[in-house]
């Protein structure tokens, strides 16, 4: 059997909100191998993003264990640390607040080339180009301020410079789903043609079953801080046991109808 990338053990983390106490996470385990696609949905609140928040250590869990390539994640700390953040990058829904505002499209990537020392200087611009053209980005935009581009450029800018560091694991937390629907279609795409050139492994967090499904081998649902199933996506959809999940598979046949212009234009394409 394949070596997990990933093995998160009962993570805790609560937060005071409102004079009480609100368990963001209460006890959540999950592993992720290589090359493999784990789908994390559930409704607003119920915590997801405080666990992508704690995988990538941005937030301190108050309890549980991660390991991360064989090593305990939580205690790795100064040059092993740097040498391990490398192989776990994020993508947010708005990475525009995860780029320096005044930064370009060329330079955001050449930055991550260069912190994690991935190319010499010489050839940073060169594997940029490089990068820029694999997420599908014309050549033009190199020079253009990140600012001056579209929500879903902005979105394969954040996924080129994800991918730029050669990482094992990427944590896309809501990462298509601010953008419409041809362009979310073309970027997960994109995500799984990667996973298949490179191997990584994704968790990929959205509160939309249907995008969910259509990315990951495994699904895990998650409810009040807890995972409350977990199983091969096809198997968990086919027979949820959860009410989250009944609930988020029934909103799936308005989403179906949003996508069925979009497949009747495929259509037209395909008869000229
Ligand atoms: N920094 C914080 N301070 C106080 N409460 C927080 C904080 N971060 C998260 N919470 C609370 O923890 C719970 C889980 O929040 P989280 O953002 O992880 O959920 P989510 O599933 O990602 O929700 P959404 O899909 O709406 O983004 C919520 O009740 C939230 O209000």
């Amino acid at each position: 059997m394949t070596e997990p990338l990933l093995v998160a053990r009962d993570l805790r983390r609560g937060f005071a909100s409102g004079g009480r106490r609100v368990a963001a996470l209460d006890g959540v385990s999950l592993a992720i191998a290589p090359g493999e696609t784990l789908g994390l949905v559930g409704g607003s609140g119920c915590g997801k993003s405080t666990l992508a928040r704690v995988l990538t250590r941005l937030v301190a869990p108050e309890g549980g264990s991660i390991a991360f390539m064989g090593d305990d994640w939580l205690a790795l700390g100064g040059g092993r640390l740097r040498a391990a953040r490398r192989h776990m990058q994020m993508v947010f829904q708005d990475p525009l607040a995860a780029f320096n505002p005044r930064a370009t499209v060329g330079g955001v990537i050449a930055d991550a080339l260069r912190i994690h020392a991935m190319v010499p200087k010489a050839g940073r611009a060169a594997e940029a180009a490089r990068l820029i053209d694999r997420v599908g980005l014309p050549s033009g935009l190199t020079g253009r301020s990140i600012r001056d581009i579209s929500g879903g450029q902005r979105q394969r800018v954040a996924i080129a410079r994800a991918i730029a560091v050669r990482p094992r694991l990427v944590i896309l937390d809501e990462a298509v789903s601010a953008l419409d629907v041809s362009v979310r279609g073309r970027i997960l795409e994109l995500l799984v043609g990667l996973q298949r050139e490179t191997g990584v492994g994704y968790l990929f967090i959205s509160h939309d079953l249907a995008v969910v499904r259509a990315v990951s081998h495994r699904i895990a649902v998650m409810a009040a801080g807890r995972i409350v199933e977990e199983g091969p996506a096809a198997g968990v959809i086919a027979a949820p046991s959860s009410d989250v999940l009944i609930d988020l598979i029934g909103a799936v046949p308005r989403l179906t109808g949003i996508i069925r212009p979009e497949r009747s234009e495929d259509r037209q394409d395909d008869a000229y």
